[in-house]
């Protein structure tokens, strides 16, 4: 919890002392406008022109709570605004760090990005200001009470201890109830996501009814958590505005009897009709900043809730590393040197004691059963896989921690990558200024001028974020395409005549052979027709 508070408190630091000036310019304003009130009914036997001063007082006070209660709001969504997008930035990119296949979902991960990092700003567009000003606004109300009727200002303080009573009471037993539906809510959040992203799994084995009945399950349990909160919000609320109520009554009967000289007890105070309208219109005022904060709990206890989940995604990720870019345009040589690569939560080594000495602009395929370690030896060289034991040099700079080869290797994974948008965007995610005659000759060097042909739209025609409508063949030729655009010259290929039949392999190796002069590649594959086009086969075995 005191880690929660620590992360909401780093995550909002500046963001609060604006607002509370502005609110604080609330109070100040309010007891102008009760002096201009008061006033206003004491002239009234002199007239309007008696009357005028006071009347312009009271609406300077009106106008002056408005301008201060707007400015508030404004600049408390202003902050809150700066301090959402540089929390949305480190939260992005602690989603980015998380290692694939961990215990994060998409899901969890986009609703923390998305609905967490929004519930902190209720707390700094609204409870940070309210906390500030419910700490001082109700002692300038005080003081400017007891300058007209220390009576008038015992009594309010002396309402304001069952006040505080029942607020405690009512935010202990909200904050409970509220936690409990805040970790609901991103359940749902996160469970409906991932199920959306599943849909053609769940159509494909039939298992809408039972995960709609899943989702089902989750929202009720939200419904049944929020009535819950709404509850006690009204109970407290309730037993917030009956103080608060009870105060003003008791200030009002006190100043009522005490001007008419009723009072069956003697006081040492004699008000006049100003003073008693001054107090009067004054103790609404003592509840307000309170009422304010009160309403505002809500923002608090989602923050905290939030601040909880948004910690637990940036921890345990290792921390970012600047990253010393390798820049050479020439064909790189690779040298592993007793290169073991181990998983964390794997029974064994992935690879162990691995030796490899590539030459510059020479071909590499990687070949050996499944689980035998070629996609791990591409991964750590992008930096994916933890190297456990030994070295990797490439060229002459040793590939140590923060040294990133992203600048000089192309890659095409196993399972390539689309994104929803155009066929042209997803070939271009490599080289984003790309002009339209490298696309074309990226696009002629992996064989997909027939996609294009058959397709009405050409490099135009737009997919969706599974590659719907696209072969595993085509996928593959994108995933090249893109590789090739960025005119690396060091390729990464990692199976990529998988799952294709003999004459689509066929072409597809004929591309990637016409790829391979002037460049350093690393192919990882099955496929002996593949392999043969490579300069030198490696095979590796499972390790013991
Ligand atoms: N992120 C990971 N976490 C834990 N273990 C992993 C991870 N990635 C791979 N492994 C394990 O490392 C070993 C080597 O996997 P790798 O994918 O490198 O093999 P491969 O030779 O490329 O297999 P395939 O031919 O099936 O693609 C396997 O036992 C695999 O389970």
């Amino acid at each position: 919890m005191a880690a929660d508070r620590h992360f909401l408190k780093q995550s909002t630091i500046g963001a609060s002392s604006a607002p509370l000036s502005f609110l604080l310019f609330d109070s100040i304003a309010a007891i102008l406008f009760a002096a201009g009130l008061a006033g206003g009914v004491v002239a009234v036997p002199e007239g309007l022109a008696g009357m005028a001063p006071w009347v312009l007082l009271a609406l300077l006070g009106s106008l002056l709570r408005s301008v201060a209660v707007t400015l508030a709001a404004r600049s408390g969504a202003a902050r809150a605004g700066i301090a959402k997008t540089k929390l949305r930035g480190r939260i992005v990119a602690a989603a980015f760090r998380h290692p694939p296949g961990g215990s994060s979902t998409v899901g969890v991960l986009m609703n923390a990005v998305v609905d967490e990092v929004e519930a902190i700003d209720g707390y700094i567009a609204r409870f940070l200001p309210a906390r500030y000003a419910a700490a001082l606004g109700p002692l300038l109300i005080l003081a400017a009470t007891a300058c007209a009727s220390p009576i008038a200002a015992a009594i309010l303080v002396l309402t304001l201890v069952p006040f505080i009573v029942a607020m405690a009471l009512a935010g202990g037993a909200a904050a409970d109830e509220s936690r409990r539906q805040f970790e609901a809510l991103p359940r749902l959040s996160g469970l409906f996501a991932d199920r959306i992203r599943a849909l053609p799994l769940l159509l494909a084995f039939r298992a809408e009814a039972s995960e709609t009945a899943r989702i089902g399950r989750a929202a009720d349990e939200v419904a049944t958590r929020t009535l819950k909160v709404l509850r006690v919000a009204f109970l407290s609320s309730g037993a917030l505005e009956f103080f608060a109520a009870l105060s003003v009554a008791l200030v009002a009967v006190y100043a009522g009897f005490n001007l008419l000289g009723l009072l069956p007890f003697p006081v040492p105070e004699k008000l006049d009709l100003f003073r008693a309208f001054f107090v009067l219109a004054l103790a609404p005022e003592f509840y307000a900043p309170m009422r304010r904060l009160a309403a505002a709990y809500h923002d608090r206890q989602a923050a905290d809730t939030a601040a909880g989940r948004l910690r637990a995604v940036e921890e345990h990720v290792p921390l970012p590393v600047a990253q010393k870019p390798l820049v050479d345009s020439a064909a790189p040589a690779i040298s592993f040197r007793s290169v073991s690569i181990g998983y964390a939560g794997g029974a064994g080594p992935a690879v162990s004691d691995f030796w490899l000495e590539i030459a510059a602009g020479e071909t590499v395929a990687l070949v050996g059963p499944s689980g035998s370690g070629k996609s791990s030896l591409l991964h750590l060289l992008l930096g994916l896989a933890p190297l456990t034991a030994g070295s990797i040099a490439v060229g002459d700079t040793r590939l140590e921690h923060g040294v990133s080869i992203a600048a000089i290797a192309a890659w095409v994974g196993q399972s390539p990558l689309i994104l929803p948008g155009t066929i042209r965007d997803n070939i271009a995610m490599s080289k984003p200024d790309a002009s339209r005659e490298e696309i074309a000759a990226a696009v002629r060097a992996a064989g997909l001028g027939p996609l294009l042909l058959r397709r009405r739209c050409g490099l135009d025609g737009r997919l969706d974020e599974r590659g719907g409508g696209l072969s595993g063949g085509e996928r593959r030729r994108i995933a090249l395409a893109r590789a090739l655009l960025k005119q690396a010259p060091l390729l990464l290929l990692d199976e990529p005549t998988a799952h294709l039949d003999s004459a689509a392999e066929a072409e597809l190796i004929a591309s990637i052979g016409r790829a391979l002069p002037g460049r350093t590649a690393i192919i990882a594959t099955h496929s002996e027709a593949l392999a043969s086009i490579a300069d030198r086969i490696v095979r590796l075995g499972v390790p013991a």
